[in-house]
């Protein structure tokens, strides 16, 4: 697998501040993985998105992209890379198809749209004006605009912010799709459930920094308490214990319960990963 970016000691200052907004990051996204930058608000997910699809030059640092100077790259970027900004953009007096086709006007090369919008339930739709779309039905439809060109990248902001958790299950299935056909995904959020269910690797975003760049399975792995919890019924009442997860077959009292108590639950000290988030960077979310 190549890299899909290269990013070295990336540094960008607003004119209007102050101080430096993003402050000297260095990470990867590989083809065919999907990267995610995890933060609260304000952080600089949104900037770093914005210096990646070229809508802020005036950086510092390397950035390449599949191998060459994402400033020497031109139009023909756009060709490539799809975008779901978090904030929809359509034409409210026009239908859904009518924004997809003046969309898709953009590009050489175009996606089959009645499969994307029934991949995302709004094909039935597809005649009913964007003005009388819901906040939902908008994003839905903001993520197939994304995908109107094919994208070898797609970039997502927020991608389920405003859906219900049946419609931000059915998104991230087509994006987790996208991904196991090849496509390679950089997205920013605040929400650990899109992380959890989505992200290959994440990097913790907090003021302009990078803590942890990892998997969501190794962060937790490393920062997971090493212990077990077992719940079982003892005279009517349901009781708990915790167990170190070291020697764990060969202690007595743990499988002293397990022979002869009717067990409730057993988890594995799991951290979650707002708690690891918060162990890493010293911030909430
Ligand atoms: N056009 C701009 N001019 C000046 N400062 C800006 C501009 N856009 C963003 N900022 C500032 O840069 C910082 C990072 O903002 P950014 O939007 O990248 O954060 P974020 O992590 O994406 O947060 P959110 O999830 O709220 O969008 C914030 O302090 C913000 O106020």
């Amino acid at each position: 697998m190549s890299n899909a970016f290269q990013v070295k000691d990336l540094r960008f200052k607003y004119k209007s501040s102050k101080e430096d907004t993003i402050k000297g990051v260095s990470f990867d996204v590989m083809e065919g993985e999907i990267f995610g930058l995890l933060g609260p608000s304000g952080a600089g997910k949104s900037t770093t998105q914005k210096i990646l699809i070229k809508l802020l030059e005036d950086y510092s640092g390397e950035i390449s992209y599949f191998g060459k100077d994402l400033k020497s790259i031109g139009k023909s970027f756009y060709e490539e890379v799809g975008v779901g900004f978090e904030m929809p953009v359509h034409f409210s007096k026009m239908t859904a198809m009518e924004n997809m086709k003046f969309f898709s006007g953009f590009y050489k090369q175009t996606a089959n749209v009645q499969e994307l919008m029934e991949q995302v339930g709004l094909w039935e739709h597809r005649n009913v004006k964007v003005g009388d779309y819901s906040k939902g039905m908008k994003v839905r439809l903001n993520f197939v605009r994304a995908m109107l060109n094919n994208p070898k990248v797609l970039f997502l902001d927020e991608v389920t912010n405003g859906l219900d958790p049946k419609n931000a299950r059915i998104l991230k299935d087509i994006i987790s799709d996208y991904r196991n056909r090849g496509g390679t995904v950089f997205l920013t959020t605040h929400l650990m459930n899109d992380v959890e269910q989505l992200c290959d690797r994440i990097a913790f975003c907090v003021n302009g920094k990078l803590y942890e760049i990892s998997t969501p399975r190794d962060l937790k792995l490393k920062y997971g308490k090493r212990e077990v919890k077992i719940e079982y019924k003892e005279e009517g009442a349901t009781l708990d214990r915790i167990f170190p997860l070291e020697g764990i077959g060969l202690n007595e009292e743990f499988q002293n319960i397990l022979r002869t108590k009717e067990i409730e639950t057993i988890h594995s000290g799991e951290t979650s990963m707002e708690d690891i988030f918060i162990k890493v960077t010293g911030g909430v979310l």
